[in-house]
């Protein structure tokens, strides 16, 4: 579906964005993470043809952005990281201006435009004016508008950026709805816990090179190398320890006010024996159970030190 080689932009001696592989397929989600000025606007807007690259090939459903950029600005939605809306439009208005410009006419230009206000809940501001919508809902209103020519692609810069809690939620449950519908999308953002659970791919990018391009599982696990179970006992918990501290398995134990952090040495997957160990020695168990990777943490390994200038 989204296919690049090598794609490279340089400004003088500057690379914007060097060597990026990408091959996303029908479906998938790709989280596109980095922090201010690593690449990601360059990469996106390369994709949906508004830049050239300087060498490099990219490819939206087969289509070449040097031979069909035609084809591709048919086939995608590019909302930009800032967009205007007009102070003297109403909601229904700037959707239906745009609605002419993709060419949807007649009743069916309405109809379009009133069912994308409802796919992204607003509804209600249909005839309010767009510049006194939210941040949010300005948002939900430019993704209301790359959405009129129902394209298979999605490219969005930071729809999440600027908003609230409340309002990246809204904006997270409306991606799922867009994944569910088939979309191919590229959502990119300075942090990854915010996409986490909406993509099924990640890429990192720093300096305009890709580190790492992974699905999420992958990544997860590249974070987390060593298994971590929370274990309780009703009763002596020391003693419980003393029980597992012989296991050839464990790196360490470290006792919590109401269970034991056991950490497993690397490449220990298999920890089926240690329940079976604590009820041999008489233990009950209350708890067993893997720590879930807290997304923040797996983050901030994953990005230590970028960012910074060399
Ligand atoms: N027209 C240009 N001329 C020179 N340098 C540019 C130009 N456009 C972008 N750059 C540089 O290329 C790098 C990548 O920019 P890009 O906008 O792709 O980053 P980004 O990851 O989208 O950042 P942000 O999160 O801040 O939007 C930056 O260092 C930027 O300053």
């Amino acid at each position: 579906m989204i296919e690049t080689h090598d794609l490279t932009k340089k400004y003088g001696d500057f690379f914007a964005i060097k060597g990026i592989e990408l091959d996303l397929k029908q479906g998938d989600v790709f989280g596109f993470i980095g922090p201010n000025g690593a690449g990601k606007t360059t990469t996106m807007r390369i994709i949906a043809t508004l830049l050239n690259p300087t060498w490099g090939e990219a490819y939206v459903c087969g289509h070449s952005i040097y031979t069909n950029p035609k084809e591709i600005r048919r086939l995608v939605g590019y909302m930009p990281d800032f967009f205007g809306v007009y102070d003297d439009m109403k909601v229904i208005e700037y959707l239906e201006f745009f609605a002419a410009a993709y060419r949807i006419q007649g009743a069916k230009r309405r109809e379009v435009c009133d069912e994308m206000l409802n796919l992204v809940d607003l509804d209600f501001k249909r005839d309010a004016f767009a510049n006194t919508l939210s941040r949010g809902q300005t948002q939900r209103l430019g993704l209301a508008r790359v959405l009129l020519h129902d394209p298979q692609v999605l490219l969005l810069d930071e729809p999440a950026s600027g908003l609230d809690p409340r309002a990246r939620i809204e904006m997270r449950n409306l991606l799922k709805r867009l994944r569910d519908m088939g979309k191919t999308i590229i959502v990119s953002s300075h942090i990854l816990p915010e996409l986490a659970d909406v993509c099924n791919k990640i890429g990192i990018i720093d300096r305009g090179v890709m580190s790492v391009n992974a699905s999420v599982d992958e990544v997860m696990k590249q974070v987390r190398q060593k298994t971590v179970l929370h274990v309780g006992v009703a009763g002596d918990q020391e003693a419980a320890a003393k029980v597992l501290e012989g296991s050839e398995m464990i790196e360490s134990i470290e006792p919590r006010p109401t269970f034991l952090v056991v950490t497993l040495k690397e490449g220990i997957e298999d920890y089926s024996d240690l329940p079976t160990w604590l009820i041999q020695a008489g233990h009950k168990i209350t708890l067993f159970r893997e720590e879930e990777i807290n997304l923040e943490s797996a983050f901030m390994a994953l990005t230590k030190g970028m960012g910074k200038k060399t």
